[in-house]
């Protein structure tokens, strides 16, 4: 088993996952994730992206394969050690925003601190700050019902920051957010991660996300594939894009 580049907060070699029931998920997709850099997980829907990020964090055992998070084998732990990891260094946004119901805003965004052991003060005085940022401040006394789902996303957002985890894995993090409101948190999502140093692992089907990356792999059928746009030419013409896999 060779150790992974020491830059590389996050390496995979060839990941192979199959579904309970059969059904294809990664077809040994190899990749490498630079500390601090943003990387956009792009594909249709089907793709493998929600399989390959939770592979990445741990929450999937693969199959075959290998994940290295900052030059440590990851693929060879435990469930028990997975959990204390994604617990204690990553961060999760699901595409639809699952909070508590009888704890209100703050005590939600403030949850994973105190289960990392801080103080309820320090935990608030953190999940204030950013829920404030993602202008849900307001809202902080608030149980979830009482919140729009947009809301509640930007909650969700705040809750996976607030303990400022090393990598963050946001799977289709804007989904249920209009147009406008999309781009704000996602400017403010980027600007979190790059003034703190987090490394982002952003699953999307929509360019414009992916745009905000540093860089962008793609995914169809389980696999990496190269997408290459021809150029615009006139609708009578038609348009094309075609997969190269890799
Ligand atoms: N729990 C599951 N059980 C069985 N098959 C699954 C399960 N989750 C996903 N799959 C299948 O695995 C493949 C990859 O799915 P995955 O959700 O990773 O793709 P995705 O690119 O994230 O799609 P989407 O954009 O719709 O979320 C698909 O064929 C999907 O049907």
């Amino acid at each position: 088993m060779e150790a992974p580049p020491d830059n590389d907060v996050l390496w995979a070699r060839s990941l192979h996952f199959t579904h309970r029931d059969g059904s294809p998920g990664l077809a040994g997709v190899s990749l490498a994730v630079r500390q601090g850099e943003i990387l956009a997980v792009s594909g249709p829907r089907g793709s493998g992206k929600t399989t390959l990020l939770r592979c990445l964090s741990g929450l999937l055992p693969v199959r075959s394969g290998e994940v290295w998070f900052n030059s440590s084998p990851l693929h060879t732990l435990g469930p028990t050690a997975r959990e204390r990891l994604r617990r204690e260094r990553f961060g999760w946004i699901d595409p639809e925003p699952v909070l508590v119901p009888e704890l209100n805003v703050w005590e939600n965004a403030a949850l994973p601190l105190m289960l990392r052991g801080a103080g309820r003060r320090r935990a608030k005085v953190s999940a204030l700050e950013w829920l404030k940022r993602l202008d849900v401040g307001d809202r902080a006394r608030c149980r979830p019902r009482a919140l729009r789902h947009a809301e509640r996303q930007r909650v969700a957002i705040a809750r996976a920051l607030a303990p400022g985890p090393e990598v963050l894995f946001a799977d289709e993090p804007t989904a249920p957010l209009h147009h406008g409101d999309r781009t704000q948190v996602l400017r403010t999502l980027a600007t979190a991660a790059r003034s703190h140093g987090i490394t982002v692992v952003l699953a999307t089907h929509d360019p414009e996300t992916a745009a905000l990356a540093d860089r962008t792999v793609a995914l169809l059928d389980g696999r990496r594939v190269h997408t290459v746009h021809l150029p615009d030419v006139p609708e009578a013409e038609g348009r094309a894009a075609c997969s190269l896999s890799v």
